[in-house]
């Protein structure tokens, strides 16, 4: 494991993103919307199944845990779990699952992870068995979005997943991709676009053949009360952005204003998602993307429609309302 440090420097190869920076720790350290797909019905839309029994179930009682709903014509899984720890745990072997598959057939696995609750959730990854079985030199992490303040501050995703995950496992420093935080969240979005260009055309991230855009091994991502995915928030026009890799948002309704954010483009390449959604809050969202509400909204996290497969990570509250 990685021991803390008072003051670490990290690096990356890249002469102009991701440029290497230093900070001091003081205490260790395609957007097509198919339509088709969305306020579908699980009942009718999915093969619902138990994962530890050769039952069928209903839909109405998915809040309890095991229970595993497959649409293998869109390739989704939701996966319902009593407690947060057992959907911990369930996350842990998944992701180490992928890193395992990922390592051995391209000799990279790249991880996009999101900010918020998300990071407590990767909390048995740096745990037996899987801190010392996974060949975590394989790995490149991203950020799906980012707020824009220095990596020592308290809004920082960087920091939060720092101390929470990756000071506590020993990836290469030179493979974990921050923002360059000294410049305006514009320039840091441009930057970090240059930084994934330069990485696919050295082929540490896969490109997808279908969309062109970047095809990233798996991103971990969370979902706000308000069905935000990312800083990708319910009716603001960068839903819509279908050209960059990555952009920025000076007015997000969620604190601090200044983020950068990839696009839809780039989530939906991926080869996984995992979609982590816990507590009653978040219960109304999960049924209208994923139950028989009749909400005619739509919500951001409704237009996650990866080429690979996307699995959601529910707590029995975020799925009380199936
Ligand atoms: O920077 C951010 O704000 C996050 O990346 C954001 O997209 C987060 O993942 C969701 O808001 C869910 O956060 P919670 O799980 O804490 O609700």
């Amino acid at each position: 494991m990685a021991t803390a440090a008072s003051s670490l420097t990290f690096s990356t190869s890249l002469p102009k993103l991701c440029r290497p920076f230093s900070i001091s720790i003081t205490h260790l350290p395609q957007v097509s919307l198919n339509f088709k797909k969305l306020n579908c019905s699980i009942s009718s839309a999915l093969k619902i199944s138990r994962r530890t029994a050769a039952t069928t179930t209903k839909a109405s009682s998915m809040a309890s845990s095991g229970i595993t709903t497959v649409d293998q014509k869109n390739k989704k899984v939701v996966e319902v779990f009593d407690t947060e720890d057992e959907l911990a745990v369930s996350l842990a072997k998944y992701t180490a699952d992928l890193s395992d598959k990922f390592a051995k057939e391209r000799g990279s696995f790249t991880v996009v992870v999101s900010g918020g609750s998300l990071i407590k959730s990767l909390r048995k990854l740096v745990e037996a068995p899987y801190v010392d079985s996974i060949d975590w030199s394989k790995w490149h992490v991203f950020w799906v979005d980012e707020r824009v303040v220095p990596k020592d501050h308290p809004d920082s995703n960087y920091k939060l997943a720092f101390d929470g995950f990756l000071s506590k496992v020993p990836i290469p420093p030179g493979n974990v991709y921050a923002i360059n935080d000294a410049l305006s969240s514009e320039g840091a979005a441009d930057d970090y676009e240059t930084c994934l260009k330069h990485l696919v055309h050295t082929g540490v991230i896969n490109k997808s053949s279908v969309s062109g855009f970047p095809k990233f091994d798996l991103m971990l991502v969370g979902m706000g009360p308000d069905g935000h995915v990312a800083s990708l928030f319910p009716g603001h026009p960068l839903l819509q952005e279908n050209q960059k890799w990555v952009t920025h948002i000076t007015n997000s309704p969620k604190p601090p204003p200044g983020r950068i954010t990839f696009t839809f483009p780039v989530i939906n390449s991926s080869s996984y998602i995992a979609l982590v959604v816990c507590g009653a809050g978040k219960a109304s969202v999960v049924q209208t993307a994923l139950g028989k509400s009749q909400n005619s909204d739509v919500f951001p996290v409704q237009m996650v429609s990866p080429e690979g497969e996307l699995k959601w990570f529910l707590d029995k509250d975020a799925a009380s309302k199936l």
